[in-house]
């Protein structure tokens, strides 16, 4: 019932198609109820008395009505599919949005394929209940009842003893009702594993391929697929088991309308006209009855995908774009304070331990911080918290000396430029990829930022330039040349924070440095964060913090970390030594290739 209501609401704002659709749905009963009985009065008045004048006008009658249920039932079919389209339409709509606001942590925890399953056949499902199922229950439900009254009104024995096995009927429907819930139910999850199953082997066919791990794939589709197969199977055998039933009862229904009527006419208790006309009005009640098995399975479909979609909708906003009374961040100039901040993400067990541990430190308006520390030491994680992906557990992340959910989100992000470890190119030009965040960004713009993130000469050299189509997640580019179209993007941004996280490590030694020789144009005036593992990259920093599980275990210059013989020394040991041992090992190369 929660549900009906919840789909009413959504078909509330198109009644005009729904009272459309009803009447017209009235007025085709309407004419099935006149219909019949115009062919009695032919039969009657005409046929029996030999009045071709009467079979003429009531023919003709008969004529004229199916002409205009023709016209109303276009009117019916129209309103009935624009009334589904709309909802469906807002309700994708209104998912599409909601997914559009929720967190990174449910996207932490959500599969790509499930949501995409909900966002197309299971709202494909609601939209075939809303579309023709609900009308055409509602059709049923009143033809049976409209039918039955005029039915009793000629003839009250003979409509009785018909519909003799309507009860019988109307038991195995609700048996069926009862086993093809679970049974669809079972259905629309499974294909939301299949989809999963699917678009993780497409993502991830590279690697697939690359540990030539086809067979293993093929073999985990199979699976899902088999257990789709198996669930659509026990779905039809519900349906073969009970489809055949249901017709028998409506077609007892007919044949005990032959006996019982013929059987009056026979006796003079009934006209041939009143048995012609029961013949078709016997069709008012036999079609609902039949329809209903069909229609309780579009019901069931919709009943168990209106929810699966209902839990995206329903699925809290934990990081509002706008929060109540939330302050411009458009004038922000950069000062960033961490406030003994400890973070776990969402999706970690309570009990786990902390990512962050009671972090604090200050970073004035256009000052580099290099964030350094061992893999998983919590470096990306703090700025994520910076920028709002996450939410602190405790403490407070300070901005211009406001905590940064004080501030409208989407002003809040566009004042901070990232570029992600992770590099996303949507499958667009080359420009509309580093205008992603600017779209009115001038040609001079985007070049601009182009050569400061030192891709402008490559971009150039292809034959379409930035016109040049790159495909799915960037692929036609090298990951140095990704990386370097990411970098593009946030400079384009021009904003008062700039993230960089591990932003040239997937580039060569020299590139990286000429990178950070425009980097240093770049970073003058903005507050800069320079996350990296490599001591090359963090150079231009004014300060580094040095991350060890999660908790700062020093901070200072280069100079001092190097005198403080911690972590950052012995990095740079070890770091000088590769290099040196690299150096050495191109000269020795070197010299044998000059020999
Ligand atoms: N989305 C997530 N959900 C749960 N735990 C996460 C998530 N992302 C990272 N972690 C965990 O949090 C810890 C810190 O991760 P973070 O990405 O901040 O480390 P990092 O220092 O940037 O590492 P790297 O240098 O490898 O990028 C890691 O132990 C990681 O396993």
């Amino acid at each position: 019932m929660q549900l009906f209501t919840r789909l009413a609401k959504f078909a509330f704002p198109y009644k005009r198609w729904f009272f459309i659709a009803s009447s017209a749905m009235l007025a085709g009963i309407a004419f099935d109820l006149i219909a019949p009985w115009l062919l009695k009065q032919t039969i009657d008045e005409g046929i029996a008395k030999s009045n071709v004048r009467a079979i003429v006008f009531f023919a003709a009658l008969l004529g004229i009505g199916q002409i205009l249920k023709s016209a109303i039932m276009y009117f019916q079919n129209y309103s009935q599919e624009r009334l589904g389209q709309d909802v469906i339409f807002d309700l994708r709509q209104a998912l599409y949005s909601h997914l559009q606001r929720l967190s990174f942590g449910y996207y932490d925890k959500a599969q790509t394929g499930q949501i995409m399953s909900r966002m197309t056949g299971d709202i494909d499902a609601v939209k075939n209940f809303i579309g023709f199922g609900a009308m055409l229950m509602a059709t049923g439900a009143v033809s049976f009842v409209g039918t039955v009254i005029v039915m009793l009104n000629i003839h009250v024995k003979t409509t009785l003893i018909s519909m003799v096995t309507v009860p019988f009927l109307l038991f195995a429907i609700r048996k069926f009702n009862r086993s093809i819930g679970p049974a669809w139910g079972a259905i629309r999850e499974q294909m939301g594993k299949l989809t999963t199953t699917l678009q993780e082997n497409i993502s991830g066919i590279r690697v697939v391929k690359a540990f030539s791990q086809e067979k293993l794939e093929r073999h985990k589709f199979n699976e899902r697929n088999e257990t789709n197969f198996d669930s659509n199977m026990s779905r039809a055998k519900i349906e073969a088991h009970s489809f055949p039933l249901l017709g028998f009862y409506g077609g007892i229904i007919f044949l005990l309308m032959l006996w019982v009527g013929g059987y009056h006419v026979a006796k003079g208790e009934m006209t041939v006209g009143d048995f012609m006309a029961f013949q078709w009005y016997i069709w008012g009640i036999v079609w609902p009855l039949n329809m209903l098995g069909w229609l309780v399975n579009i019901m069931q479909q919709a009943f168990k995908a209106a929810p699966r979609v209902f839990e995206i909708l329903d699925t809290k906003i934990d990081i509002d774009t706008r929060p109540e009374g939330s302050v411009s961040a458009n004038s922000i100039r950069g000062f960033v304070s961490f406030k003994h901040v400890s973070f776990r993400f969402p999706s970690g067990a309570v009990d786990t331990p902390m990512v962050l541990s009671d972090i604090s430190f200050d970073v004035s308006p256009g000052e580099a911080v290099a964030i350094l520390g061992a893999t998983g030491s919590g470096k990306s994680s703090i700025t994520q918290l910076l920028s709002r992906f996450y939410d602190v557990s405790e403490g407070a992340v300070l901005l211009d000396g406001r905590d940064v959910k004080d501030y409208d989100l989407i002003e809040l992000r566009r004042k901070i430029g990232i570029v992600p470890q992770e590099t996303f190119l949507f499958s667009a030009t080359i420009r509309d990829n580093i205008a992603y965040g600017r779209p009115e960004a001038s040609q001079e713009q985007i070049e601009w930022a182009s050569r400061k993130a030192q891709i402008h000469d490559f971009i150039s050299s292809l034959p379409n330039g930035y016109d040049t189509l790159i495909g799915e997640r960037g692929v036609g580019l090298s990951g140095g040349q990704r990386q370097r179209v990411a970098l593009a993007r946030a400079i384009l941004l021009d904003p008062p924070i700039l993230v960089l996280d591990e932003a040239t490590a997937s580039v060569d030694t020299a590139t990286e440095s000429a990178i950070h020789e425009a980097l240093h144009e770049v970073m003058h005036g903005r507050t800069t964060f320079i996350i990296a593992q490599r001591l090359s990259s963090i150079q231009r920093a004014d300060r580094i913090l040095v991350l060890e599980e999660g908790r700062i275990a020093e901070q200072g210059t280069h100079q001092e970390l190097y005198e403080r013989e911690g972590f950052f020394r012995r990095l740079f040991n070890l770091q000088e030594n590769t290099d040196g041992v690299n150096k050495r090992k191109d000269e020795a190369l070197l010299q044998t290739e000059g020999r």
